[in-house]
Parts: C-alpha cells; structure tokens; sequence
C-alpha cells in the first residue's frame, strides 16, 4: 500500500469512529487536548487504538484547507522550528561534509528538503514499494506515530563556506560576515569533536522517537556525501503551557515574550538583507553552546543564594522584589552578578530555544553529566550573542555552578517554497 493510501486510511478510520461514536472530530481534539495527549479509544469491530492528535483540527482550518493539528508547516517563509512553539525533544545533529562538488552538496540539500517535507507530514521515506531482497528506505520506527508537531531546521557553518583556506564548494564569497565561530571565551572548557560543524539538523518534536527518526534518517539517505560529527539530545516538560523549569528547577525562557512573535521576531529574531546577503533573508542565525550543570554543587546551595544567582524567584519565576513572573524587571533589585541582571541590562534580545539534557553518570566522577542544550536564534551573532556572552562570562554568578563545553554557529537560511530545496537561493548567480 501507497503512503498515500495508509495515510488515507487513518483519516477514513476517524471518519468512521466519529459517526459510531457519534463525537465530533472537533470535540474529540478537546477531549484530547484535556487528556494531556492522544486519547485512546477502542474502535468496535476493528479493536484499534487511534490517537487523537491525527484528527484534522478544523479550528486551524482555512477555507477548504485543513491543517492537522499535530502537523507543523514545511514550507513557509522562515524555517519552522524557530519561532514554533517549542516542543518537548530535540535530536540535533552536526555534520561535516564529505563531498566536494557543489553539485553533490546541492543534491544532498535536495534529498534532505524532500526526506523533511515527508517526515513533517507523518509519512515514510523513500520507495513507496521497496525491493524485500534490499533494505527498506525507512528505518520504520516512527511507523504508525503522529509526526507532533515535527520541525526540522537546517543552518550551515561558516566551514561550509571555507575550511582551512579552501572553498571547496565555490561559496566563500557568500559567506555572512555574520558567521564566525564565538571567540574563545576565559571560562571556555570546549572539546573540539563536539563543536562546530559544516551543517547543523536541529529536528525538534513531541515525541522523542520522531525526532530521533528524523535525523536518522537524514543521515542515511547521505550516507557518502556527510559524516555525522555529534549529536544530542534533549527535553523539556511543563504543565499548561508554562515555561519550562531547567536541571537547576528555574523557569527558563521567561524573558522569550519579547522575541518569539510578531514584530520581536523581525526586530531581534529574523535577518533582514540590510547589511547581510540577500540569500539569507528571512532566515536567521543559531548559537549553540552545550553547557554543563553542575547539580551536585547546586543542590547543596541554599534557596537564597539560588535566587539571588538567577536574580529570580525560584518557584514564581518572578524577577526579584517582584510578585509574578511576567513582571517587568527592576535592575537596582536583583543582585548586581545575578544571571538575570546581567542579560538584561544589555539591552540585547535573544530568542532562546534550549533543552535539558542528561547523559547519566559521569564515570570519572560519580556526578551525574546534565545541562543545558542551549540554543538562542538572533539576527546577529556579533551585535547580539557575541556580547551578551562576553558580559556573562565576565561575572555571571552562575558561572560558579556550570561550564560551557561546546560551540558553534550556524546561519539558518530563509524559508523553503514548494518545489524549492534548502538554502537555495545561497546557489543563485554562482
Ligand atoms: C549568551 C546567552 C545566554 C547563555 C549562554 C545562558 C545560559 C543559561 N541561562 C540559564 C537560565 C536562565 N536564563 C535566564 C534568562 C536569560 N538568559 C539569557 C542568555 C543566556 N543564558 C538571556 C538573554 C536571558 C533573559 C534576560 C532578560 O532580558 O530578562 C533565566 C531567567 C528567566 C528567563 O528569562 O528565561 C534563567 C533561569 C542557564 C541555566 C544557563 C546555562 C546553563
Ligand atoms: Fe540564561
């Protein structure tokens, strides 16, 4: 059977279950929603389980177009998985480019656009009938799973355009002025395997296999034209659409209210062509940094000192002296090395996009290896996160309880049309 057709199926089978049910598809996404996640009910006669979230949402309906609700858009403007609202996973993964025509690293970009396209709409990859005496296309273990709310977001690293002295592809003279890698900071503790990166697959998802399908996948279909360098995983988890509490039990992503929507994402979030290259309009640029926490010495330090090292309530997540979390910050309240303080009073806006993540144990120390998956987009990586580091590194409290252990940079192109591939407009008039 055709993806085409499995996929038809499904919905035949809400079809169905809503008239014996007699629920509307509508009332049946509330219910879910209510329920947390997909609602499980039994279909009589088929005994089956049908997850709730492939309903189509007729409130995010248009016209005659209809949008599942656990579907996130491919195509658009701007990349999705920047200003979409987070999910709960994130499977990133770093990738050196082993080909060395630009014809071979325009047909990568090709494939990869297609492989993602179908993976956000919930489908297979591949052959849609394979040869059983070959392996199949698709690894198969999101088979049967809602894509929820999949995104996958491609950026490519200033050693795309040149590494060590060669352009191999004949793009250097594209390369943003933008993208540099961040300047080796006094506090850094970098391990080289684990930074960098000629492409970067940020594939984000509420469901961890999903997302984890998805960069495998990628990587599969590219299996002689890449290498993967790194890769990592991570959470996050909160009720009712609060922000999420990271390793050290903060609210963190507060301040996001002012970048993730309308007029904060063109001011802060997405580049403009003033002063950059065009193909980079609409996109945006990535900073990521994998930062240790360090939770045993954390959990030894009294709630005060916690606080004043956020320079945040711990349990509201309101800015010291004041009573909520969205309250507007008063600097000469909160201590003058607080986290908080210090960010703020840049004057620098960020749109932070991080996960938890947690590797077990530490063998070589008996304390357990967590942190935080930090990743911020901005317009600018020298007006925005360069100095917004500089300040922290200087004097940040929170320094005494973590250290940064990777880097990289990466310039996520525009959005993609349909029929178009990834970072296409990089390769016009080349
Ligand atoms: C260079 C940028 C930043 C790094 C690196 C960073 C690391 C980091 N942050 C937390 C936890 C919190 N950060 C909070 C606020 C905050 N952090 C940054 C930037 C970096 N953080 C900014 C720009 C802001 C917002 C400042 C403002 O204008 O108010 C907070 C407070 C709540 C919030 O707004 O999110 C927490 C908590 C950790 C644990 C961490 C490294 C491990
Ligand atoms: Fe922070």
């Amino acid at each position: 059977m055709s993806k085409h057709h499995e996929k038809r199926g499904h919905h035949e089978d809400m079809e169905e279950l809503e008239k014996s049910s007699g629920i509307s598809r509508r009332e049946m996404l509330k219910m879910s929603a209510a329920a947390g996640t997909g609602l499980a009910i039994g279909m009589s006669g088929m005994g089956a389980l049908v997850s709730l979230t492939d309903v189509y949402d007729h409130s995010k309906a248009a016209g005659d177009h209809k949008v599942p609700a656990d579907i996130v858009p491919f195509y658009g403007r701007n990349q999705a998985g920047i200003a979409t609202a987070q999910q709960q996973y994130i499977c990133f993964a770093a990738f050196d480019v082993t080909a060395s025509k630009r014809s071979d690293l325009k047909a990568l970009l090709k494939t990869w656009t297609k492989y993602s396209a179908d993976m956000t709409k919930g489908e297979t990859v591949g052959e849609k009938h394979p040869n059983v005496y070959m392996p199949p296309d698709d690894t198969g273990e999101a088979f049967g799973l809602s894509p929820s709310n999949l995104t996958i977001t491609f950026g490519f690293g200033p050693t795309l355009f040149k590494k060590d002295g060669v352009d191999r592809f004949g793009i250097a003279v594209k390369q943003p002025d933008e993208l540099v890698p961040i300047p080796h900071m006094p506090r850094d503790e970098l391990q080289k395997e684990i930074s960098g990166g000629d492409i970067c697959i940020q594939a984000c998802s509420d469901d961890p296999i999903v997302a984890m399908h998805a960069v495998r996948n990628l990587m599969r279909v590219a299996t002689g034209s890449v290498i993967m360098r790194y890769m990592q995983e991570g959470f996050l988890s909160s009720p009712n659409g609060e922000t999420p509490r990271n390793l050290f039990g903060f609210k963190d992503g507060t301040a996001n209210k002012d970048t993730q929507a309308g007029v904060g994402l063109n001011k802060y979030v997405w580049a403009s062509d003033s002063g950059g290259p065009s193909w980079m309009k609409g996109g945006s640029y990535m900073a990521v940094r994998k930062i240790r926490m360090f939770t045993e010495v954390w959990d030894r330090t009294s709630l005060k000192e916690q606080e004043a090292t956020f320079g945040r309530e711990k349990k509201s997540g309101a800015p010291l002296g004041k009573a909520h979390e969205f309250d507007s910050i008063s600097l000469n309240k909160l201590p003058a090395h607080s986290h908080t303080r210090l960010a703020h009073s840049t004057g620098i806006k960020i749109l932070r996009r991080a996960y938890s993540y947690s590797s077990g144990l530490d063998p070589r120390t008996g304390y357990f290896d967590t942190g935080l998956f930090f990743i911020s987009f901005q317009q600018s990586i020298k007006m925005q996160f360069i100095p917004m580091l500089k300040k922290l590194q200087q004097s940040d409290k929170l320094n005494e309880y973590t250290s940064h252990i990777s880097s990289a940079v990466f310039a996520c192109p525009p959005g993609i049309k349909k029929g178009g591939y990834i970072g296409q407009q990089l390769f016009h008039s080349l």
